[in-house]
């Protein structure tokens, strides 16, 4: 039989068997930031040890940042210490890092792709879920805990159980004004936030083909938010076009010669999956959430569901979910008056989505009750975007372009949404408090939240923009 992709790369990577089922797995990228690492230096120094592959790892501080003047220090004090023992102990292991203000700092699961430091055909870990993005290139990319950060910094290796394999095929073409945030939206809200549970998914099909590398990555990212431990897509020319001439890529021969093998990676005709699920891409419409975890989405057109068919303690999270967000059943999603807009995150920080923001809101003014942040997802991105002159453009519709970090993806820095204000948000997350105490988020793509941007207001892009 067969090998999926998943198993072809996997098994390449196996170190040892070992009874019960687990793995010793060896880990070609480590990625680092400041939250989930202390405890793991800490545990690593207590037993005299020093990271074993320093070179195959990589830091960066994202989560506590400032978005807004990066070149004081940082004011808050927790944070800023924070910043510092991360910088102390990537020096004292000799661990490559981007810090505040360095021209490759950003989020980390961004600023790896960006580097060349994500390839094909790696395994990926680091102390934070949504590692799955790094799955867009074809490599087992998945989040670990604190404790699995020290394994890995110790041996370059990690125990894990074999996950199942999921395939999850988008057939047929997207219809105008749809992106990959509302295609992996869609699809967590048919199979719900625990349909992928104890699988690693693969995406595939022509609507998959067909994303560019950083949508491939807004898919990717969002896998877990199904349950699924990770989710990747075979590498192909836009890949390998992607990884070309980055800095961190191989280069030359070695990129020919990388090519040649990373070829290798898809899934083999015969190959049987675990669990398969199709669907048409002509179905997806512009989506948002209405609810608090990410598989209560609908299509911005739709009313807000109602319970029929949930039971048990279903129907009771649901009653929940609606009364924390203040909607009703059956009321239309259009219209719902909003009061917060976050470009950002690992999921839509990266320069397309502000390249697709930006042309969207051209020529028209930021609705006044509005408040809009706009947080690239790494200094390359904030570059790239005034080197386009986009921060113009958005200026002049009345929004400002924020430095790189987190922010309110998760509210661990002074960017919190207050408490019973609405969010249209481009993260991945819409659980009570996400975006800081009481605040009630509503997950969409960069279009849906430059439409909620400039009417003030839940639209419909395709009608505010005429797409
Ligand atoms: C802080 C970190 C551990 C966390 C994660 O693992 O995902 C965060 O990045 C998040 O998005 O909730
Ligand atoms: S941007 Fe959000 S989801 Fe991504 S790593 Fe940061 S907190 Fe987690």
């Amino acid at each position: 039989m067969g090998k999926t992709l998943f198993d072809k790369v996997w098994d390449a990577h196996v170190v040892r068997e070992l009874d019960g089922g687990r793995s010793v797995l060896y880990i070609d990228r480590h990625y680092i930031h400041e939250v989930t690492s202390p405890v793991a230096f800490l545990g690593l120094k207590n037993r005299g040890l020093k990271v074993a592959r320093p070179a195959q790892t990589t830091g960066t501080p994202d989560h506590n940042v400032p978005t807004v003047d990066q070149h004081l220090p940082v004011a808050e004090e927790q944070s800023r210490n924070q910043l510092d023992s991360f910088r102390r102990n990537c020096e004292e292991n000799g661990i490559e890092y981007f810090p505040l203000g360095n021209p490759g700092h950003g989020i980390v699961h961004i600023i790896g792709p960006e580097q060349g430091f994500t390839q094909p055909g790696m395994t990926i870990v680091c102390g934070d879920s949504h590692t799955s993005t790094h799955g867009a290139f074809g490599a087992v990319a998945f989040g670990i805990g604190t404790s699995e950060v020290e394994m890995v910094f110790a041996s370059q290796c990690i125990l894990q159980p074999k996950p199942k394999t999921m395939r999850i095929t988008v057939n047929g073409k997207r219809k105008a004004g749809v992106t990959a945030k509302d295609i992996i939206l869609y699809v967590i809200s048919k199979i719900s936030a625990s349909g992928g549970t104890g699988h690693f998914i693969e995406f595939a099909g022509e609507a998959i083909r067909d994303l560019s590398m950083e949508e491939r990555m807004t898919v990717c990212n969002m896998s877990i938010e199904c349950g699924a431990r990770g989710g990747m897509i075979a590498p192909d020319q836009t890949t390998f076009d992607y990884v070309k001439g980055r800095k961190r890529a191989p280069q030359g021969t070695d990129f020919d010669k990388a090519v040649g093998r990373w070829k290798q990676l898809y899934s083999d005709p015969d190959a049987r999956f675990d669990t398969e699920y199709t669907f048409d891409a002509a179905d997806i419409e512009p989506m948002i959430t209405f609810g608090t975890n990410p598989g209560m989405g609908v299509a911005v057109t739709a009313e807000v569901p109602s319970d029929t068919g949930l039971s048990g303690s279903d129907r009771v999270s649901f009653g929940k979910a609606l009364d924390y967000m203040g909607f009703r059943s059956g009321e239309p999603m259009l219209g719902k008056k909003i009061d917060y807009v976050f470009l950002g995150s690992c999921t839509n920080g990266r320069i397309e989505d502000f390249r697709q923001f930006a042309a969207a809101v051209k020529g028209r003014k930021k609705a006044p009750h509005v408040t809009a942040w706009l947080v690239p997802g790494s200094k390359q991105v904030e570059a790239q975007a005034k080197a386009e002159g986009l921060d113009k453009i958005l200026a002049d519709a009345g929004f400002v372009l924020r430095q790189p970090g987190c922010s309110a993806c998760l509210a661990m820095n002074a960017d919190k949404i207050p408490a019973g204000k609405y969010s249209v948000s481009t993260s991945n997350r819409n659980f009570e408090g996400r975006q800081g105490p009481g605040a009630r988020t509503m997950l969409a793509g960069p279009l849906v939240a430059a439409a909620a941007a400039v009417t003030g207001c839940i639209a419909d892009p395709r009608e505010v923009f005429g797409l």
